[in-house]
């Protein structure tokens, strides 16, 4: 067998964390979310063209590309943001456990409890840390005080932040510094319980010691949930993905394991972005 650890020459600088090898003690993952047939038009712009991907449960997949290439937008039709938006159009389908999410009368109430997002930028409510987290909770769920301080509090476990902010919870969110504010978005995300996160470029705005940490936290929540990232960070893509998925001008042009993806790709396109040959 290969050894994917030893990775060629020219990808050398790439420390894939991790290998995932199928074999018959250990078959792949069941599929979370699966697009097919995927298309999406910013008006009469082709942005996403016919897009098949499997994702699988409970493991890191990173969207990498060019700029433009369609990585946000595919991430946000995951969770059919771009239905608040007019003259944006969504065909084919995107099966989250089976169901067509992008169906009509998949409940919208239903899909924001199941996909949680982070955005590039932090982004807390202007409202204290404990309320940040509690908010959207209110919305699906009716708890009693003393369930709802737990369930605050296990959110910013999960996203590593309880032990900084167990002593200020009635302070602003605007308070934390950027790397604590996305945590906290990440807090607020999966304080509902999602089955799926979607991460958008979540360490673009970060200084490198909290961008570790949000890494760090990712490989901690695939324990729990599937995870898709978008990241322009080549090295952060080896770093916490198991799958990776490259775009490039709207088509999905080759995923797989990362380890693959990073080491030996099978598309010339493929290999010339990751050796930085363009993009
Ligand atoms: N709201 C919009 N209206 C019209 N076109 C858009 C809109 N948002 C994105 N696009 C276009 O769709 C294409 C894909 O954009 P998208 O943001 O998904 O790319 P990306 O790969 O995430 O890029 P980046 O890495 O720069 O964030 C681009 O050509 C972009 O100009």
């Amino acid at each position: 067998m290969t050894d994917l650890r030893t990775p060629p020459m020219n990808t050398a600088h790439f420390a894939t964390a991790h290998a995932v090898q199928h074999t018959a003690a250990s078959p792949p993952p069941p599929v979370k979310i699966a697009a097919r047939g995927l298309n999406f038009w910013y008006d009469k712009f082709h942005a996403v063209k016919n897009i098949n991907l499997e994702v699988p449960e409970k493991h890191v997949t990173a969207l990498i590309g060019p700029s433009g290439c369609g990585k946000s937008t595919l991430l946000r039709v995951f969770n059919r943001i771009y239905a608040l938006y007019p003259k944006l159009e969504a065909k084919g389908e995107v099966l989250l456990d089976g169901e067509n999410i992008l169906a009509p009368a998949y409940p919208m109430n239903r899909l924001r409890s199941k996909v949680g997002m982070v955005f590039q930028k932090p982004v807390p409510f202007p409202m204290t840390i404990f309320e940040n987290v509690a908010y959207g909770i209110r919305h699906h769920e009716r708890l009693n005080k003393a369930d709802m301080e737990a369930r605050v509090e296990l959110a910013l476990r999960q996203a590593a932040l309880w032990d900084e902010v167990k002593d200020k919870l009635k302070d602003s969110g605007l308070s934390l510094s950027g790397g604590q504010q996305q945590r906290l978005c990440i807090a607020r995300a999966v304080a509902l319980k999602p089955d799926v996160l979607l991460l958008d470029e979540p360490t673009s705005a970060l200084d490198p010691i909290s961008t570790s940490r949000i890494e760090q936290l990712v490989e901690e929540l695939k324990q729990e949930f599937t995870i898709m990232i978008v990241t322009h960070n080549m090295q952060q893509a080896a770093r916490v993905s198991d799958y990776t998925a490259f775009m490039y001008m709207g088509d999905l042009i080759e995923h797989g394991a990362t380890e693959q993806i990073f080491s030996n790709p099978v598309k010339q396109q493929t290999e010339d972005y990751i050796t930085g040959r363009f993009g």
